[in-house]
């Protein structure tokens, strides 16, 4: 799913007027409906106070065609017009005759003083602004959106919580709603997605207001989301006539005295990620372990407690390297003599990226398309830190354009780069944050990529699946008590998901 900027989306909202032969009002009519749905839905017919705080753009004219529904449904709502500008929009305009016409003055708030008083049991609607805001929000405004913050009710923010931008990178200090959920129209925000926003954006849903598909289509994007519809296309359905070499060898390094189960996980992911063969490269201190914990996985060993020589002797299609290697003088000199040699594609993680990291000069030496997958600290390593999330994302861009590498930027919406294309991943939950997750994410993208899958594919696909294993194993789990390996016994599940 493509993500618009906000000239984008009026743009959309421009062809669809053409194409679908409606007026604005009309499309804002569709909006608004399906927001009174939503809360009809919820609230059927609640007596507890509904404030709506509209501001007098089209987001306002949202919030109060939302408030006529509501009164002509019987809620106790209370309706009021932030008057913080003399240029009102035509819709807006219209809805307000529309709400007089009916008897129902909306009331002015001109001052601070005017803003009324508010319960943390009342249900606030924010249509104040919504992808039109331009320059911080000032005044009685910001005074409002303060008190709502403070008082903490539930506030559903109408397309946008009020004060936050769509795409682009708010003031230090900027007021903004923390919203409790958000109803966005058509598909999400960029700063939904971005860490710095979590307060503001806890928690979001897409209402579809069927803006014209075919303009939809011939939008160029750099942001997308990645939706069950694109994990559905790239998944491979299995040819009946094939067998243990059609699926590729995988080659996992990794592991070192002390954290051999980083390597266990690892290989343990390839193969049920569905690799053919799978074979792990480690010190000769977890063969034993390595061997009694997965005997599907065949083993090879370098020196005692750590990785030095990497000369191993198997042929793989890819490798996973870096898992729980540390970063030890020796194994650090042994790495980048493997990187100066090797062609075959990897997937580089944890401690290989932080011993490159430490030594850039070996980014050139990559395979073209081998995957890296940092999390924000490990990437903070490679490129310096940024400014904000915007500039982290370009930073994002361009590390990959020039190394010429998939990155996959983890975290809640884990993002994973091609050049300038992003997808933000929308599964998982915080059962994802425990030792040894990383490691299986690994494991699991390099035995994509042995079978055949293309990297970028690999790479997106992987890291669905890890996050939707973590959201089905809440199912019999908590949050708490997931661990790394869990997300194991739950991929079959992810996997079923998908072929469904
Ligand atoms: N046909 C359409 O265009 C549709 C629009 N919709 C709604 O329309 C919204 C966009 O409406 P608008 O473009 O009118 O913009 P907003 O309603 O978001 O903002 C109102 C206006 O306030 C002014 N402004 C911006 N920042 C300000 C600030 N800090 N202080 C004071 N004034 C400021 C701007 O001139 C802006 O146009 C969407 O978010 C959505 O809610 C929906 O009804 C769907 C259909
Ligand atoms: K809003």
């Amino acid at each position: 799913m493509k993500i618009l900027s906000s000239d984008q989306m009026y743009a959309a909202d421009a062809a669809t007027l053409k194409n679908q032969g409606i007026t604005s009002l009309e499309l804002m009519e569709r909006a608004a409906t399906l927001c009174f749905n939503w809360i009809h839905e919820k609230l059927k017919g609640d007596p507890r106070r509904i404030l709506v705080f509209c501001g007098v753009g089209n987001n306002g004219g949202d919030g109060l065609a939302i408030a006529r529904h509501l009164i002509q449904h019987g809620y106790n709502i209370s309706c009021y017009v932030l008057n913080y500008s003399e240029k009102r929009s035509g819709e807006f305009l219209e809805n307000y005759n529309r709400l007089k016409e009916m008897g129902e003055w909306p009331t002015m708030i001109n001052s601070s003083e005017e803003i009324p008083e508010i319960d943390s049991d009342d249900l606030i609607v924010d249509a104040i602004f919504g992808i039109g805001l331009k320059r911080t929000v000032s005044g009685f405004t910001s005074e409002l959106i303060k008190k709502i913050n403070a008082i903490s009710p539930f506030s559903l923010a109408i397309d946008m919580p009020s004060g936050l931008y769509a795409n682009n990178p708010n003031c230090e200090g900027d007021i903004i709603l923390e919203a409790t959920h958000t109803l966005t129209f058509q598909g999400p925000k960029l700063s939904f997605l971005l860490p710095n926003n979590a307060p503001f954006i806890s928690s979001w849903e897409i209402l579809n207001i069927a803006l014209d598909e075919e303009y939809l289509q011939s939008i160029k994007t750099e942001y997308n989301v990645v939706t069950k519809f694109l994990i559905c296309s790239i998944y491979k359905e299995r040819d009946q006539f094939s067998h243990k070499g059609t699926f590729g060898h995988t080659l996992i390094i990794g592991g070192s005295y002390g954290k051999i189960g980083a390597a266990v996980l690892a290989s343990r992911a390839a193969l049920k990620a569905g690799s053919g063969l799978v074979s792990a490269y480690i010190p000769k201190c977890g063969y034993n372990i390595l061997q009694a914990s997965i005997p599907e996985v065949m083993v090879e060993v370098d020196s005692e407690n750590e990785l030095h020589h990497f000369n191993f002797k198997c042929n793989p299609t890819v490798i996973g390297i870096g898992p729980g290697i540390g970063t030890s003088e020796k194994t650090t000199k042994g790495l980048i003599n493997f990187l100066k040699d090797n062609a075959t594609p990897m997937v580089v993680d944890a401690d290989a990226l932080n011993i490159i990291a430490l030594n850039k000069e070996f980014l050139n030496s990559l395979p073209k398309n081998s995957v890296l997958t940092p999390h924000p600290r490990e990437f903070e390593r490679l490129v310096g830190g940024w400014k904000n999330d915007y500039e982290k994302l370009e930073k994002l861009q361009s590390f990959s354009k020039e190394y010429k590498v998939i990155v996959v930027l983890k975290g809640k919406y884990s993002v994973i780069a091609n050049g300038n294309q992003l997808y933000f991943n929308p599964t998982g939950n915080t059962a994802l944050a425990t030792g040894g997750s990383g490691d299986v994410l690994t494991g699991i993208i390099t035995g994509l990529i042995a079978q055949g899958y293309d990297t970028f594919d690999a790479a997106i696909f992987g890291v669905y699946l890890h996050g939707l294993s973590a959201e089905i194993g809440m199912e019999n789990l908590t949050e708490e008590t997931f661990i790394a390996s869990d997300i194991l016994s739950y991929l079959s599940n992810a996997f079923r998901e998908v072929k469904n």
